[in-house]
Formats: C-alpha cells, sequence, structure tokens
C-alpha cells in the first residue's frame, strides 16, 4: 500500500486540528482509549458535543516533549492509503515548523477561513509550499457553515487564490469547500453544498495520482559507507553502502563518482545479501564497481550520462531559522545528503517579502523566518541537482559550526558565476 506524506497549514483558529479530529474520527483511526479520553473531557462542554480539537491538540502536545523543533506526525489509515500527517502548529514560528515539516511531503493543506478568504499566512503558507517544490496543494476552505454553505463565497475564494498562484510555482491546485466542526466534505459529501461537484477531502487523498513525483530520471547514490571487510578470501571485496535518491541503477551501468569524476561500471548490486539485476529509489543497497576507484563517504555516484551539477559557487534559496542573524561572509557547514563542507555567504542577491513576494536587493543580513536568495562559496565542490528537478539532491541545509544547530534550509538552484 502507499503512502502520503501531507502538511498542513492555516493561520491559528482556522480549524486545523478540528479538521485533522475529524479526519482521524470519520475514518475510525482513532484508538478506543483516546476516543474514551476526548468524551469524558467534551462531557464538559455545554454543548456535548466531541471536541476534535481536543485529540488533535492532545496529541501534539504530546508530540513537543523533548523536541525542539515544533512539528508532530500523525498516522492514519484507511483501505486505500496510509497517511502521515505533518502538523506544523500555525504560531509565530510558522516558516521554520512549515520549512521543517514539509520538506519531504508530496501534497499540502492550506486551511482558509471562508469568513476571511485569502489573508497573510495563505500567501506566507503557499510561497513556502511553492519554494519547497510540494506537487499538490489543497486549498481546503473551512467554515463553511457559518456563510451558509455559499458557492458564491467559495467562488470568490477561488478566483482570489488563482490569482496567487498564478505568481508562484505550485503544482497542481484542488479546492475543496467545507466544515470540519460538521464534517461536511472532509469524510462524507456534503448534502449542504450540492452544487460543489467535487470529492471530498479524504477521498482526494486516496487517489491523488503520486507515481509521477517520484524522480526516476537522475540516477542518484550517495554514498554512506565504504565496505571493505578484512578476511583473506574477500579481500577483492569492496562495496559502497547508501540509499539510492532517486532514478534507477542497472548492472553493466556506466557510473560516475563525484565530485573525483572517476568512471566505472556496476558489477553487482546488493540488496541484504542477495543480487539483483537493477535497484531504484528508494532502497538502501551495496554497489559493487568494476575497478578499484576511489570512494568515500560523501561522495556521490551517478550515471556517467546524466550528471549534476558540480561545483563550489552555488545559488541557492535560503529559509532562515536561527534567532542569530545570517550577516554576508559568515561560515557555516553544508550538509547535503552525505556530504559536508565548510562555506561562507557570499552574497545575499534579494530577499523574498513572504507577502508580496516582491524581491529586495541589497539586503546584507537576514533574520529569523526571512528567506532570500543567496550564493555560497563551498570549501569542497557540492554536485547537486536544480531543486525543482530533484528535491532530495537538490535540498540542503546549513548548521551552525559551533551549536552544530540546524539554522538554514537551501533549495540549490544552480552554479552561481
Ligand atoms: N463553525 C465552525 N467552526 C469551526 C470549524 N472548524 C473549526 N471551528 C472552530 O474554530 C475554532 C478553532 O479551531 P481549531 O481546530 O482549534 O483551530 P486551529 O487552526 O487548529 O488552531 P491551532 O491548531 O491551535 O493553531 C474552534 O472553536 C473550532 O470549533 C468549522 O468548520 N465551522
Amino acid at each position: 500500500m502507499d503512502l502520503l506524506r501531507f502538511i498542513t497549514a492555516g493561520s491559528v483558529d482556522d480549524g486545523k486540528s478540528t479538521l485533522i479530529g475529524r479526519l482521524l474520527y470519520d475514518s475510525k483511526s482513532i484508538l478506543a482509549d483516546q476516543m474514551e479520553a476526548i468524551e469524558r473531557a467534551s462531557k464538559s462542554r455545554d454543548d456535548g458535543e466531541i471536541d476534535l480539537a481536543l485529540l488533535t491538540d492532545g496529541l501534539r502536545s504530546e508530540r513537543e516533549q523533548g523536541i525542539t523543533i515544533d512539528v508532530a506526525y500523525r498516522y492514519f489509515q484507511t483501505p486505500k492509503r496510509k497517511f502521515i500527517i505533518v502538523d506544523a502548529p500555525g504560531h509565530i514560528q510558522y516558516t521554520r515548523n512549515m520549512v521543517t515539516g514539509a520538506s519531504n511531503c508530496q501534497l499540502a493543506v492550506v486551511l482558509v477561513d471562508a469568513r476571511h478568504g485569502v489573508v497573510e499566512q495563505t500567501r506566507r503558507h503557499s510561497l513556502i509550499a511553492s519554494l519547497l517544490g510540494i506537487p499538490h496543494l489543497v486549498v481546503a476552505i473551512n467554515k463553511m457553515d457559518l456563510v451558509d454553505y455559499s458557492q458564491d463565497v467559495f467562488s470568490n475564494i477561488c478566483i482570489h487564490y488563482n490569482e496567487l498562484a498564478q505568481k508562484l510555482d505550485v503544482g497542481e491546485v484542488t479546492y475543496i469547500p467545507l466544515s470540519a466542526l460538521n464534517g461536511d466534505n472532509v469524510v462524507e459529501k456534503s448534502a449542504n453544498m450540492p452544487w460543489y461537484e467535487g470529492e471530498p477531502l479524504l477521498s482526494y487523498l486516496e487517489t491523488v495520482e503520486l507515481d509521477h513525483d517520484e524522480n526516476l530520471t537522475d540516477a542518484r547514490f550517495p554514498v554512506q559507507y565504504v565496505i571493505r571487510p578484512q578476511t583473506a578470501e574477500l579481500h577483492d571485496y569492496r562495496g559502497y553502502a547508501g540509499k539510492i535518491t532517486s532514478g534507477i541503477f542497472r548492472k553493466g551501468d556506466t557510473v560516475t563518482v563525484l565530485p573525483t569524476g572517476e568512471t566505472s561500471t556496476i558489477d553487482a548490486i546488493e540488496v541484504a545479501e542477495k543480487h539483483f539485476d537493477e535497484a531504484f529509489a528508494p532502497m538502501s543497497v551495496v554497489l559493487h564497481l568494476a575497478d578499484d576507484v576511489d570512494v568515500s563517504r560523501g561522495n556521490l555516484i551517478v550515471k556517467s550520462d546524466n550528471q549534476p551539477v558540480v561545483s563550489q559557487n552555488v545559488e541557492a534559496m535560503l529559509c532562515w531559522m536561527d534567532t542569530k542573524p545570517l550577516k554576508v561572509g559568515n561560515k557555516y557547514t553544508l550538509q547535503h545528503g552525505t556530504f559536508r563542507t565548510r562555506c561562507a555567504v557570499r552574497e545575499i542577491i534579494y530577499q523574498l517579502n513572504v507577502n508580496t513576494y516582491e524581491e529586495t536587493e541589497d539586503v546584507e543580513s537576514l533574520k529569523l523566518n526571512d528567506i532570500a536568495r543567496i550564493v555560497l562559496k563551498t570549501a569542497k565542490p557540492v554536485s547537486f541537482d536544480p531543486y525543482d528537478k530533484n528535491r532530495v539532491n537538490g535540498g540542503a541545509i546549513l548548521i551552525d559550526e559551533t551549536s552544530n544547530v540546524t539554522v538554514g534550509a537551501l533549495m540549490l538552484r544552480k552554479e552561481a558565476i
């Protein structure tokens, strides 16, 4: 069964907790003891209704203990698919939370309160979803019960959002009118909105096509370990262990080791001591090469006829996640897959206004949650693909050298001149 990993984003009080609660409740993914606890807690309410937000928030506070970055993960399953909901709470540190949670999501649910329409947070969340290259976007227009389930209200928000989406590089956008509180169009199709011809949220989540999101073209294998047994009879054995992050490798393929550029062919592909003729992302394998080339941890093995950019000058979009500002000239560690190198901030090309999407030049420093296009100079060459072509091999992070904390998320774009 396949797995859909999605993030929910919305301003405080748009109804995110209620929506997640409703999804879990109506799809019967709540454990019996959790259900009893919620029913007990809800009894104290005047209307005696079950408070679905209690379920989500209860789980959230459990998960938050001891976690520095504020993202909670929730799992549920229907007969059709498994789901992981990445729940990034909507308060102040939203950019950082959303970036942290969303980088490997295939879908984002952006909540909009039907009474308020597109607001600042909607713009910010949509921008981040677009920067992170999330291929599917659901605009969930919630609290439709408070606007008399009006088709006009829904259509106006869709038109307004569409204008915004034009300015961004967002993938597929789907609009769903719903009431998380009453359950309209969450799991069951709503009788209150007969004018809506689309599916309820859950059926959309169950059926949205995910296969074409996989990058099967660029074969990329970051080396995690070199395996070199010391026993005499195995003295020829040398394998490279790691996880294929994209594409397909076959026995006999001509490959190049980056950044050195040495070339060889694949002699064998091994998974749990069995041999295979081919392997693809996201399999963990041991590759054997025909020649005794120099390979170490952090190197990238690729097919020779499809190579990434290899450069020490890298242009990237950056989400800054530290309270200490980033300044031009500052030095950090860049981590790209299994590869690490020191780097310096060469330039801030522009800073992006997260609400108007305008670009400001002549910026010398960035503060927490800022987004900018920058140039890094690295000590060793980085072997990367543009993020919009390959999310795994185009993503990287910046680490503070003294505290060892992740301070920035990078979407690598191209070689800088
Ligand atoms: N009328 C109506 N109220 C709703 C709906 N969805 C949520 N609410 C109410 O809106 C308020 C906020 O809902 P929450 O689910 O707590 O909001 P949230 O966005 O999850 O907030 P945080 O996750 O805590 O940031 C609560 O009082 C909900 O009962 C809806 O569809 N209709």
